[in-house]
């Protein structure tokens, strides 16, 4: 059996003013924040949706419930830290991921070495198999009128 497996992780949250606005790990600072059930950290989101798609073990939502009061405002650096658990559980290991974020404001090429820091960190990985990229839309859809923030992540595992 081919050892390899990818996955793919695709998620968005609403943007509003006055809310936290946590993104791989860490905190933005900025007027608008992401609402969700848990702190919104969308990049984390899609990490923990394409590990889990690589090992086909359902995803993020499946595992932790956004009905549940449990997760209720939950850290989502606590659930990468549950999803990685999950998979090396069954014998997988990370390969490498890739991510976009897709944000209109701010910029977050200048935070982008803090995230991966933590990520690595929470995720016992090395820096340099997480690559984070960003991307406006040039001011078209959601994203671009600044309601939202979306982000993808492909993830490739292996079986030790
Ligand atoms: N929120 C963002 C969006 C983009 N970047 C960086 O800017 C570059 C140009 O963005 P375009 O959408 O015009 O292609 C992009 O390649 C990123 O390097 C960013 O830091 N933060
Ligand atoms: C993370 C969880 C759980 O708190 O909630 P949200 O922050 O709403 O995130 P989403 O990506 O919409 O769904 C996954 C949920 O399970």
């Amino acid at each position: 059996m081919n050892p390899f497996r990818i996955g793919f992780g695709y998620d968005v949250h609403q943007l509003k003013t006055g809310e936290e606005f946590w993104l791989g790990g860490i905190k933005l600072e900025h007027e608008k924040g992401a609402v969700g059930h848990s702190d919104a950290d969308v990049l984390i989101h899609v990490i923990c949706d394409a590990i889990l798609g690589a090992a086909n073990m359902r995803d993020i939502g499946y595992h932790f419930s956004d009905k549940d009061p449990k997760f209720k405002g939950i850290d989502s650096k606590i659930l990468l830290k549950e999803v990685m658990e999950l998979i090396r559980a069954e014998g997988y290991e990370i390969g490498n991921l890739d991510t976009t974020i897709c944000l209109q404001v701010p910029k977050v090429n200048p935070h982008i070495p803090g995230m991966k820091k933590c990520l690595a960190g929470v995720m016992n990985l090395a820096e340099h198999d997480i690559s984070i990229k960003a991307t406006t839309t040039e001011w078209l859809g959601f994203v671009g009128r600044e309601e939202g923030i979306s982000a993808y992540c492909v993830a490739l595992i292996y079986k030790v």
